[in-house]
């Protein structure tokens, strides 16, 4: 991004400052006069002398021992291995795949003949693929993105629109992405969004669902709801509130405008916009620092950062993660323990810490 440029304060030409009352005055006086009018106008033309630099340098390779220590990540590609269902068959509306010797997942919705719009089957396999990478110990991050430079995903497939709701292969509608919401929500691992193209309608949803969203230079963001007849007052409204706030929400619902990747950076939507050529490794890049860190920081993280707009749903992901690290102290263990042997437990051991 072209960093920002203060027009250079230049003096105002006198034609500008002529007032009546110069003419008459003393020299002295006319002199501090266009000084002053001077200033003032000097002031409103350039940056206070104490504004910081609307870019702050970066920081990520200061010469600290922080750094030192930390180092950044390899830049490389990764290699990857495509991953079939549980039952050995390839997926048809997905690609699932995971990358060898790193612990990232990788989930492409692969309809790119419909801008990658989903049906009920698509999200069956996508539900199917997140279990699997929330299953698999090995995976830390994942990706979600699109087939294709074109869209990231055009939300629900309009074609199988009925009036209960899509209907592929079965004869009743579903809103199965709620579903698929939910389980993003709650995946103790963090998703990234990798954006290309378009990321409208459910599609825009699914992106504010991720944790994190990589956008390439060529995204667009946008609700068309009002538009097509739909709406998402779950997620779709609530998260977008937080992320843009109130009154922006109001405009990208009420209008259905769509708004550049720079746009969406400014109004909070996307953490980062790069060169379509750089997207995937960008996003790579977010996935390693990720994984050289605590896993378990980060789980208890995004379910604390997710727990109070999650109500009790979010609370219980939350409690349930006090509950997995208690099961690893000796002190629980001494529960389960004096239960298996029929006795007493014996908690006296254990600190009462303030
Ligand atoms: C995305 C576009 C702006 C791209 O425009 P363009 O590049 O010009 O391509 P097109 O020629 O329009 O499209 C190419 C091809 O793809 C087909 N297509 C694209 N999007 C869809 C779609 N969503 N459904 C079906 N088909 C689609 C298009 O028809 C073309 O096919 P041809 O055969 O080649 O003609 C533009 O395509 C566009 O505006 N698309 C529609 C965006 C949209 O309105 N999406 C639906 C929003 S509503 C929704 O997603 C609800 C989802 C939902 O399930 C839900 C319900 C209730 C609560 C919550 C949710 C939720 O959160 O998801």
């Amino acid at each position: 991004m072209a960093s920002p440029s203060f027009r250079p304060a230049k003096a105002p030409d006198l034609a500008q400052l002529s007032g009546a009352p110069l003419m008459a005055d003393t020299p002295g006086k006319v002199f501090k006069t266009l000084e002053r009018r001077i200033a003032t106008l000097t002031s409103q033309l350039s940056p206070p002398p104490s504004c910081p630099p609307l870019i702050s340098p970066s920081i990520a390779s200061a010469d600290d021992s922080y750094h030192r220590i930390h180092g950044e990540v390899p830049m490389k590609e990764a290699s990857w291995g495509a991953v079939c269902d549980e039952t050995g068959k390839e997926f048809t509306d997905i690609i699932y795949e995971k990358a060898v010797g790193e612990g990232i997942a990788k989930i492409t919705i692969n309809r790119p003949e419909r801008r990658n719009a989903f049906r009920p089957h698509t999200i069956k396999e996508l539900i199917r693929a997140f279990n699997d990478a929330r299953d698999d110990s090995a995976v830390g991050v994942i990706i979600l993105t699109g087939k294709g430079t074109k869209a990231f995903c055009s939300g629900g497939d309009q074609a199988l629109r009925s009036s209960d709701g899509y209907a592929d292969f079965e004869s009743f509608g579903r809103l199965n992405v709620l579903d698929l919401q939910v389980q993003i929500r709650r995946l103790p691992k963090p998703v990234i969004a990798m954006v290309a193209g378009y990321a409208v309608g459910g599609g825009h949803v699914l992106h504010m669902v991720c944790d994190l969203t990589i956008a390439a230079d060529n995204a667009v963001f946008g609700q068309t709801g009002a538009k097509v007849g739909s709406f998402d007052a779950g997620y779709g409204s609530s998260i977008m509130s937080r992320l843009v706030g109130p009154k922006k929400a109001r405009e990208m619902w009420f209008l259905s405008r769509f708004y550049n990747a720079y746009e969406a950076e400014k109004m909070g939507l996307v953490n980062v916009v790069v060169p379509l050529e750089k997207l995937e490794m960008e996003t790579l890049n977010w996935c390693r620092e990720i994984l050289r860190n605590s896993p378990t920081a980060i789980r208890v993280l995004k379910s604390a950062l997710n727990a109070v707009d999650d109500g009790h749903a979010g609370l219980q992901e939350l409690g349930g993660s006090a509950t997995l690290i208690f099961y690893g102290t000796e002190e629980a263990n001494e529960g389960k323990t004096a239960y298996m042997q029929r006795r007493r437990p014996d908690f006296s051991k254990f600190p009462r810490r303030p």
